[in-house]
């Protein structure tokens, strides 16, 4: 997906760094005492060592510690681990309030970004990729948040603070315990950009194994009707053996990273232990300092251990937050500035005025187009499928622009009035509908929150659905989809139908809505919207033409162009592609009668078996 790719150069990955220290913003102050706590935690568990120093060389000594010296120690080393142990609790509150409150910013962000991004990029985006990047790159960054942004920086202040602690014990000792400490930093660095690499690809192969579960689950009819289970489970096999190949790339990396590194701090302490026993036999120093220097060590090592987790989890947000940026730096649909006034009143009078639209640079999808469409009447698309019918309708609602020429609604360029506000003046019953899993009441409702019972009631019988809505056990409580009944291709337009009747918008647009229903249903719901006449401007597409009968105006698109235009009485005597359609059409639908006459004299010759004519 191009349009998704992380920039991986130089400059691109400095932005990045950039940006993770932007992301903590509004918790800095919060960060800075989880640090802080953690800071202070080392330094009081670096006195635990200290305070033992003293009873540890007299035992040495072979001197006999009085009790109340043993308990006094005790009780401060007691004390002081309980000291850390709190500044660790509050370092851990800190930054996981932090971290969940900047994540839960992230998300509202990245949510907000989607229902501002433009059409296009919905066409082109992979819902399984953008899922992955909102769920799984958020909870890395996450884990980053609110484990490792408190860490950074921690080993560096044990260190600055542990080091001079060591030289004012024994100076030459000291250098010995830090003399590995350079060479684990190089390779902690080094580790830091391979881990990056192996994320990235980690990353991009889940996202593939996402988008296959997702066309799964939604494609599962498809699947199951062309029987290709078995393609589907090799594709989805593919994909996971990628995920688990790349996935374990990255972990032979972290353990080779650990053990390597493990290796690296024991044998620093492996020195200081040597050279710390030379001292002591050459009486330069105590038996108790001897502990507190391998305690110290041993405090110190630790962090820069943990670096190599540090650098990793880094590695691997800052993957992450060049994947959410692809996301949150695409440019939103953007609105000029208004320069008038928004109608207070919308009579729906629209022009369309040399349409032109392509998608992409090769073809056409709408082309040259020019109708007028007086407020109230109607006008009805026909012609072959990818003949632009739709595309009209898409620019119509703003989803996209024309490339030349304009459509205006009252006289006013569409372009000069913001996208939301074109929005709310269509009322769209679209091609593919698409319901909630909620109850039949709240997807209807969803156009107008406010319509009462009665008003759901007269819609639902206007789009010949209340008969149906009527049967189930719940009624307008039913619940669709997923969670509940699963209506019909039919019922679904209808109640798509339904929801956009009772959104009473000033233009109503029925994009194929009428494609699933049976003749007779189609008759009742024209019949319903013949007595709406006048109350919005209508555009129609329909393939059937009985549905475009009685149109004020019919418009035959081929190519992206208009190719014949009048109304219904009209067209018919026109030699064309109207004609054509209607006569082959209506041959159809008279060989259809013909056979359904026939089949049903048969049946009330022969009687049925109960004897009785079928109703
Ligand atoms: N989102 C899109 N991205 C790229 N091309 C598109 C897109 N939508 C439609 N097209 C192309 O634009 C042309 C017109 O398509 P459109 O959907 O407007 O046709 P239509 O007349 O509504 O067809 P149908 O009757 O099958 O619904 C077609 O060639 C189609 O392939």
């Amino acid at each position: 997906m191009t349009s998704l790719a992380s920039e991986s150069t130089a400059a691109g990955r400095f932005a990045r760094h950039r940006t993770l220290l932007e992301l903590t913003r509004g918790q800095r102050l919060r960060y800075g005492g989880a640090m802080l706590a953690l800071w202070a935690g080392g330094l009081l568990t670096l006195g635990v060592p200290l305070v033992l120093v003293e009873p540890i060389n007299r035992l040495a000594a072979g001197d006999v510690v009085p009790p109340r010296v043993l308990w006094l120690h005790g009780t401060a080393a007691v004390l002081i681990t309980a000291g850390a142990g709190l500044l660790t609790y509050l370092r851990g509150r800190w930054a996981a309030q932090a971290s969940e409150r900047l994540v839960e910013g992230l998300r509202n962000r990245l949510h907000r970004k989607l229902h501002e991004l433009p059409m296009s990029w919905h066409d082109r985006a992979e819902t399984g990729d953008v899922v992955q990047r909102c769920t799984s790159d958020v909870e890395t960054l996450r884990v980053f948040l609110a484990q490792q942004v408190v860490e950074i920086g921690h080993a560096a202040l044990l260190l600055l603070t542990a080091a001079p602690i060591l030289f004012l014990l024994d100076s030459t000792l000291a250098v010995t315990s830090i003399v590995v400490i350079p060479v684990i930093l190089v390779f902690a660095v080094s580790f830091f950009g391979r881990i990056q690499k192996r994320f990235t690809e980690v990353d991009e192969a889940e996202g593939e194994l996402t988008t296959a579960i997702q066309e799964n689950l939604t494609g599962v009819r498809v699947v199951r009707a062309f029987g290709r289970e078995e393609f589907e489970l090799e594709r989805f096999d593919a994909c996971n053996d990628l995920f688990r190949a790349r996935t374990e790339r990255l972990l032979r990396l972290f353990a080779i990273y650990w053990s390597l590194s493990d290796v690296l701090c024991m044998t620093q302490m492996g020195l200081v232990l040597l050279h710390g026993v030379a001292r002591v036999h050459a009486g330069l120093l105590t038996v108790g300092d001897l502990f507190a220097f391998i305690a110290f060590v041993g405090i110190f090592l630790w962090p820069v251990r943990h670096m190599g987790r540090v650098l990793a989890d880094t590695g691997k947000a800052l993957v992450s937050i060049s994947r959410l940026e692809a996301v949150l730096d695409q440019p939103v649909e953007q609105d000029p500035e208004l320069d008038q006034t928004l109608p207070a009143t919308v009579r729906g009078e629209l022009a369309f005025e040399d349409v032109t639209f392509a998608f992409d640079e090769s073809t056409r999808a709408v082309d040259g187009i020019s109708l007028t469409v007086p407020a109230g009447s109607s006008l009805a698309l026909v012609g072959p499928p990818g003949s632009g019918k739709s595309t009209l309708v898409r620019l119509l609602g703003r989803f996209d622009d024309p490339d030349r020429g304009r459509i205006t609604l009252d006289g006013i360029d569409l372009a000069r009035l913001p996208r939301s506000w074109v929005r709310r003046q269509v009322g769209l019953a679209a091609q593919e509908p698409f319901l909630y899993s909620r109850t039949i009441a709240a997807n209807l409702t969803y156009a107008r929150r406010d319509a009462g019972a009665d008003e759901l009631e007269r819609v639902a019988r206007d789009a010949a659905l209340h008969a149906s809505i009527e049967r189930f056990e719940k009624g307008y409580e039913t619940l669709v989809g997923e969670r509940g009944v699963t209506l019909s291709g039919g019922q679904r337009q209808r109640l798509s139908l339904a929801r956009a009747l009772l959104a009473d918008r000033p233009i109503l647009v029925l994009d194929d809505t009428l494609s699933a229903v049976d003749t007779r249903t189609e008759a009742e719901i024209l019949a319903a919207l013949e007595r709406r006449r006048g109350r919005a401007t209508t555009v129609v597409i329909s393939h059937r033409l009985s549905s475009v009968v009685a149109a004020d105006q019919i418009a035959v698109l081929d190519g992206g162009r208009v190719v014949q235009r009048g109304r219904h009485e009209e067209l018919i005597g026109l030699d064309g592609p109207y004609q054509r359609l209607w006569q082959i059409q209506t041959a159809l639908e008279d060989e259809l009668d013909d056979d359904l006459q026939r089949t049903a004299g048969a049946e009330i010759a022969q009687g049925t078996p109960e004897g009785s004519v079928k109703p």
